[in-house]
């Protein structure tokens, strides 16, 4: 595995507000990496050390590539054209304007739209082509798709694909959890100016599984009360669900119990915590 990045010990305060406190970790060339976290957890100021935008009061950052970074949306003027942007962001990368780059982000059928003219979904791809000027190893993507239509997140979800087996590194923040499954390698969760977590997506869920829940359909209703495995939630119609940390031992008391009032059980389902659950228990209320 090659690093792309290093960050060791990083700590950084804004006056009296200490918003990383000694966090380190590091990104392998060619993963995609989440940086997560509620509001005002300190992503932003993570990138943008990394980014070299923002000073950090000790650590180190070791970052080997080049890299492109993505802009917010309304940093650019309202009434520059899609090719405009892309040429002036080419001039200033020093580097050839590459036609092939521009229309493979299929940004040729808008090319002398302006930027106030285009839809979320124009303004994301043009952000994304202005990132990838110059070839960077390192592509940085804050929420790349934040406001899209599905076909447009679909779309990007490619682009990003296609960028990870070209061997780029990719950091992206972002709060849509189906993303992050879908697309990333390894997430890290802030919180509190710390990591309270750090793997791939299904440690996460994995992590989290201390509580399951258990749906059971049976032919007749039933009192449901706790049992010693696991504990009663709710009823909705001829489901019943019950929480617990032991499948099995749950599982083998309620059936049990059911066998023994003549009550047969037409379905059972045992439901595990989504990755967006996971991440909501992780992030607001620590494990
Ligand atoms: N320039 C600044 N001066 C003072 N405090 C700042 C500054 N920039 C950010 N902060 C504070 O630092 C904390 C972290 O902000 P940051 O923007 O890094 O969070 P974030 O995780 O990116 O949040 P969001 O998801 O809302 O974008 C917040 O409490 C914020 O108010």
């Amino acid at each position: 595995m090659t690093l792309a990045i290093k960050v060791e010990n990083l700590t950084k305060n804004y006056g009296q507000n200490s918003v990383l406190n000694d966090i380190s970790f590091e990104i392998n060339k060619g993963e995609i990496f989440a940086l997560l976290g509620t509001n005002g957890a300190g992503k932003t100021t993570t990138l943008e050390c990394i980014e070299g935008l923002k000073k950090y009061d000790s650590g180190k950052i070791f970052v080997q590539g080049k890299f492109g970074v993505q802009l917010q949306s309304a940093s650019l003027p309202s009434n520059i054209k899609a090719i405009e942007a892309f040429t002036l962001f080419s001039k200033w990368n020093k580097t050839v304007v590459d036609i092939s780059l521009f229309e493979s982000l299929g940004l040729n059928e808008i090319k002398n739209k302006q930027y106030c003219q285009m839809s979320t979904g124009q303004k994301r791809r043009l952000h994304l082509a202005l990132a990838l000027i110059g070839n960077p190893d390192i592509i940085f993507l804050d929420e790349p798709t934040a406001g899209l239509d599905v076909e447009g997140r679909i779309a990007l979800h490619e682009q990003i694909r296609k960028l990870k087996s070209n061997g780029k590194t990719i950091i992206l923040s972002s709060h849509d959890m189906a993303e992050v499954e879908d697309l990333c390698d390894k997430i890290a969760i802030l919180k509190g100016g710390k990591f309270v977590f750090m793997g791939s997506p299904s440690e996460l869920i994995l992590e989290m599984q201390s509580e399951i829940t258990l749906q059971i359909k049976t032919t007749d209703p039933f009192i449901c009360t706790n049992f010693s495995h696991s504990s009663y939630l709710k009823t909705e119609g001829s489901y019943h669900y019950f929480v617990t940390i032991n499948i099995s031992d749950a599982l083998l008391e309620i059936l049990t119990y059911l066998k023994s009032i003549s009550n047969s059980v037409l379905d059972i389902r045992i439901i595990h915590q989504s990755l967006e659950e996971s991440f909501l228990t992780i992030a607001k209320e620590g494990k």
